[in-house]
């Protein structure tokens, strides 16, 4: 034993020499990208003393290309092909292209938030201000296609509460309005500032006003780039043509504005600097976006006839032409050729860009605005718990649309559930229904609460998706603040129901058990609403989320206590029970009604009591209790998967990997040469 110990003597000292080598290499490393990441944010942002400066940033990006293996594995699909080009600050460029050509995808990549995936494979370089980027420290502003938010908030409310969740702890009370004034103000807020946002229930801020408020929402970290994900969609030309004013204006203060846009009508074209036009993941051209594009392709023997829209002209020379076979092969051999054609030019069209962003660099002062201020220093756990209670508060207790629903649904399946059970009294028959109705009660009290939380979490964890991926707040304080708000507001319900039902039904009328009864039901729907959650974190939509809620919710139903008896149900299935909250529910319920009741009975195998009730259901031995200690651990499971969930489901991004050798025909430096 001895001798065994001295062997291991020797190997335990370098194992722990080992450990301790890799520990400080880890160390070191972690110092070094600590370091990088220090760098990357001195050029990211800007201290309280320099409050309005731009730092102006130029992004260069070349051989870029996302790939895509079809889902049967044989072939490959690129959704960019080699793609270069640049956006520089003070700049808007426009990605233009048909349907389907790859603009997403490429504002995606470019904004380091093309969605993760086993099938695609991303390479390419990216630069910023010339030096490699560090993806984890490339702070941009990315305003998305649909515009999310808490519909229940006004609009400096959604403004002030992005404010004090992304700007320096160390800006007083006073310089954050100020600040979030002038967002309002620059935005052309000011005259809806007051107006709640809305959704689909309730009318409230236009689609403008809405994109307006996404793209100030994402000013707030005063971002050098902004990306714009066709950000005109779904506009009238009034609002559309405000929309891109408004990036005009940010590319004029001297932030570096890149958005993919639809057929621009011509007015909104006269505002781009820059265009990229993609076709089929391909370039068909990038540069200036004015004079110098329509003398490229006229050059090229496609002339833009005077008085047509240039967006118009590029769309029609571009795209395929799929209506007949003829037509097909004539459209894709022009395009075939214009894509060989820039492919031919790039180096010289990208080496005049390369030019020009020499000259760009340096601190850009926008005219007098006194604007944006953050810092790095982010805030606390309790601060950011405190700001996500509020708005979980006001969004709760301002949904009047829901509210009013779910009491209306609560007060007349009461008064149903009360006359089908009108007074039921001490007959044997009467204990059969006693039975029954409780059962009923603890299905629709589930049901309830259930379905709201499916219906309506979904939409909101794309609120918090978003929000998180901004490492705005951390996942613990949400649903704690989410879990407090919700407890007053969705206890009013099971409580409206039991305080109906029961006198109505001639349940036990001692008030202690008229109490327990109402806090059972509370409780479950506590439970019903958390297993919503984990539904919804579960489930990629609300449709999906509504189908599977339920249908995992019947399966509690079939096992709760009423339809199979917990003696004979079968071995494999035996956990059901023990797992459902309709099930403690349930047996709370009978327990609180039955014990101490007498029955009338004529016959020797009547039952006389409430117990020897219990006992044919088998909850004879258990206590009320135990059953609310089951359904507390039921509540608490739920929230723990939906937290689990929650924090694996955070959106991940794909990596950008350098090109393999024989693939980066072209490389940044040989650009800049
Ligand atoms: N994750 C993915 N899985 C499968 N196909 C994808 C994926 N991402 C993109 N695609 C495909 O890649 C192509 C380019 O998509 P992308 O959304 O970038 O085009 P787009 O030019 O923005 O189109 P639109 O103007 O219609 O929004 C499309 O054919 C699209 O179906």
């Amino acid at each position: 034993m001895g001798g065994g110990l001295g062997n291991a003597g020797p190997v335990l000292g370098a194992l722990t020499a080992a450990l301790l080598l890799a520990l400080s290499r880890k160390k070191k490393k972690v110092k070094e990208e600590e370091a990088v990441v220090a760098e990357a944010e001195e050029d990211y942002y800007v201290s309280a003393d320099t409050v309005g400066a731009v730092k102006p940033v130029d992004l260069q990006w070349s051989n870029l290309s996302c790939s895509l293996l079809e889902k049967h594995g044989k072939h490959v699909k690129y959704l960019l092909n080699n793609v270069s080009g640049e956006a520089k600050a003070g700049h808007l460029l426009a990605i233009m292209g048909p349907s389907g050509s790859g603009k997403t995808t490429l504002l995606n990549v470019l904004a380091g938030q093309l969605n993760a995936s086993p099938r695609i494979t991303l390479s390419g370089y990216l630069y910023i201000n010339g030096k490699p980027l560090v993806s984890s420290t490339h702070k941009v502003a990315y305003v998305r296609q649909d515009d999310l938010f808490f519909s229940q908030l006004t609009v400096r409310e959604t403004l002030s509460l992005a404010s004090e969740l992304q700007l320096s702890s160390s800006l007083s009370h006073e310089e954050r309005k100020q600040y979030v004034d002038n967002i309002l103000y620059r935005l052309g807020l000011v005259s809806c500032a007051e107006s709640r946002v809305g959704d689909a229930k309730v009318r409230g801020i236009s689609g403008g006003e809405k994109k307006r408020l996404s793209i100030a929402c994402e000013l707030i970290a005063s971002p050098s780039v902004i990306f714009a994900d066709e950000p005109t969609t779904g506009l009238d030309a009034f609002q559309a043509e405000r929309v891109m004013e408004t990036l005009q204006n940010l590319a004029i203060d001297g932030h570096t504005v890149v958005c993919s846009i639809h057929q621009p009508r011509g007015s909104i074209y006269a505002k781009f600097d820059d265009l990229i036009l993609l076709a089929e993941g391909s370039l068909v051209y990038a540069g200036q976006a004015q004079d110098q594009a329509l003398s490229y392709f006229s050059k090229l023997g496609h002339p833009c006839p005077q008085h047509v829209n240039p967006a118009e002209f590029f769309a029609d020379i571009i795209s395929v032409d799929y209506s007949s076979p003829d037509n097909e092969s004539k459209t894709r051999k022009r395009l075939d050729s214009l894509v060989e054609a820039f492919r031919k030019q790039s180096s010289e069209v990208l080496s005049d860009v390369s030019i020009q962003k020499q000259d760009a660099i340096g601190v850009f002062k926008p005219s007098g605005r006194r604007a944006i201020a953050t810092g790095s220093k982010k805030i606390g756990w309790w601060k950011q718990f405190r700001l996500l209670l509020k708005r979980a508060w006001l969004q709760t207790t301002r949904d009047g649309p829901t509210n009013k629903v779910r009491a209306n649904m609560s007060i007349s399946s009461a008064i149903i559930f009360g006359s089908i059970f009108w007074r039921m009294g001490f007959l044997q028959t009467a204990i059969q229904d006693r039975m029954g109705l409780l059962q009923v009660a603890a299905i629709n009290t589930a049901m309830a609460a259930l379905t709201k939380t499916v219906n309506v979490f979904p939409k909101e964890r794309q609120v918090v998706d978003r929000e998180r991926a901004k490492n705005s707040y951390a996942l613990g304080p949400y649903l704690l603040s989410k879990l407090i708000a919700e407890i007053p507001v969705g206890a009013s319900f099971p409580l409206m129901f039991g305080t109906i039902l029961y006198p109505m039904a001639g349940l036990n009328t001692a008030l202690t058990r008229f109490g327990q009864f109402c806090g059972v039901i509370t409780m479950e729907a506590f439970a019903a609403s958390a297993m919503g959650l984990t539904v919804g974190a579960m489930a990629p939509t609300t449709e999906a989320a509504m189908a599977l809620g339920p249908s995992l919710m019947t399966v509690f139903i079939v096992f709760g206590g009423y339809y199979v008896n917990s003696e004979n149900t079968p071995a494999f299935f035996r956990w059901i029970p023990r797992v459902s909250l309709i099930r403690w529910a349930f047996q709370a319920l009978c327990l609180n009604e039955f014990r101490g009741l007498k029955f009338e009975h004529q016959n020797s195998y009547d039952l006389q009591t409430g117990e020897q009730a219990l006992e044919r259901m088998s909850f004879g031995k258990s206590t009320i209790k135990e059953a609310i200690i089951q359904e507390g651990r039921i509540l608490l499971f739920w929230y723990w998967m939906s937290y689990v969930l929650l924090k694996r489901n955070k959106p991940k991004f794909q990596k950008l990997e350098l090109p393999s050798p024989n693939e980066s025909s072209v490389k940044i430096e040989e650009l800049n040469e």
